[in-house]
């Protein structure tokens, strides 16, 4: 039987009374099924590219193309009966006891066989780092720093490990302007890459795929990374007007030599998992046919030895550097902060979002 008009009241009015904030993606498909049931397909005229939130509504309504009236409403009523009977809409997998309720947008974090797992969850963005995406690792990282788990991994979920910073955060202008955005954009950063200097258990990246900027040079700050041999690595600041982050400028020429560095963060060179390998930045590649099964065999293994005992040598290691990042931290967004205000990384965002918008 098709919804009724009293269903879909009912359903709007259950929209109000969600306990958790269903995310982005979910609140613009209920904003497509409520124009779509109730004023029929999309024919108002396009937002303009810079105009975000408007325009992304307007992509959600108008992919529903001539979906009936009724087909729309009933769309609505389903997607709210489903988010009102689920208690995690965002997150796929059931919490175990001794974790705590995650209930996060843009993450998926299980944790089993002592080993808690941060996967990003943005496929369809090849999980560019929006915001709100770099509050929730700082979350999921002190979370998992607490937890009895001995190993904490990042990976990607989809095909790319991670695009880097979401180039759309910049268009996120405050009242004071540009001058503000960079301001609280070098706060964020440098609260950021703190806790990947500052994280006291053996940290590993899963490399599912490909990944760029600040998801490369943050895995200087890892303890293993462990790469499919379709990743690849690539840091092209220098076209975007912008500097090295993630304590890179320190740690890539540590592990590759100085020449090498430049060429990666001065010149943008990407490399094959290959060749991060030859160079240290990654720890060993694999088949990307076997890497799922090997990779998670092999640190299934490691979370077995005893955790406070990783935790005791991971710390003896990093102590001898940790202050050094720190300064280093501070100085890359210093530089940042300034970068993120000239020309050259206004005109590159501007050339992304064009390109994007298909101008
Ligand atoms: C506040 C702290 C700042 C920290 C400083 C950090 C710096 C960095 O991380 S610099 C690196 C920034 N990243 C990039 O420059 C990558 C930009 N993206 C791309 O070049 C490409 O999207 C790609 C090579 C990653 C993938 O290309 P392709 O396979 O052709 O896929 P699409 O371009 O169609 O991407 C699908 C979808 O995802 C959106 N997207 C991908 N990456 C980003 C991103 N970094 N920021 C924002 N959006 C991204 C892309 O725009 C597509 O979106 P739709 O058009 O809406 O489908």
């Amino acid at each position: 039987m098709r919804a009724s008009q009293k269903d879909f009241e009912d359903a709007m009015n259950q929209v109000k009374l969600l306990k958790k904030d269903p995310g982005n993606e979910v609140k613009l498909k209920l904003y497509a099924l409520y124009k779509q049931a109730t004023e029929g397909p999309c024919n108002v005229p396009k937002p303009g590219v810079f105009d975000l939130v408007n325009k992304a509504k307007w992509d959600a309504w108008s992919t529903l193309g001539n979906l009936p009236k009724d087909s729309a409403r009933q769309n609505y009523v389903d997607l709210v009966s489903s988010l009102s009977s689920s208690p995690e809409p965002s997150s796929q997998v059931e919490p175990r006891a001794d974790e705590k309720p995650a209930g996060y947008e843009t993450l998926v974090v299980t944790s089993e066989d002592g080993i808690t797992k941060i996967m990003f969850n943005r496929p369809t963005k090849k999980n560019a780092i929006s915001t709100r995406m770099y509050e929730e690792i700082m979350l999921a990282l002190k979370a998992a720093s607490e937890d009895k788990s001995a190993l904490t991994v990042l990976t990607g979920i989809g095909d790319y490990y991670c695009s880097g910073n979401d180039l759309t955060n910049f268009t996120d202008i405050p009242p004071g302007g540009v001058e503000e955005k960079a301001k609280s954009s070098h706060i964020l950063l440098r609260n950021f890459v703190q806790c990947f200097i500052d994280f006291p258990k053996p940290l590993i990246a899963v490399v599912n795929g490909p990944a760029v900027g600040i998801s490369v040079t943050l895995l200087g700050l890892f303890d293993a990374v462990y790469a499919s041999d379709r990743a690849t690595f690539h840091t092209p600041f220098s076209a975007l007007g912008q500097s090295p982050e993630g304590c890179s400028s320190y740690t890539f020429p540590k592990i590759m030599g100085s020449a090498k560095a430049t060429e990666m963060l001065v010149f943008g060179k990407k490399l094959t998992a290959g060749e991060a390998c030859a160079q240290g930045l990654v720890t060993e590649v694999f088949p990307d046919s076997t890497f799922q099964r090997e990779v998670w065999t092999r640190l299934k293994a490691y979370a077995k030895l005893p955790a406070n005992t990783l935790r005791v040598s991971k710390n003896i290691i990093r102590s001898r550097e940790r202050e050094k990042l720190r300064a280093v931290n501070a100085e890359e967004c210093i530089t940042l902060e300034e970068r993120w205000q000239s020309e050259d990384c206004m005109n590159a965002i501007m050339n992304f979002l064009s390109r994007k918008a298909k101008l």
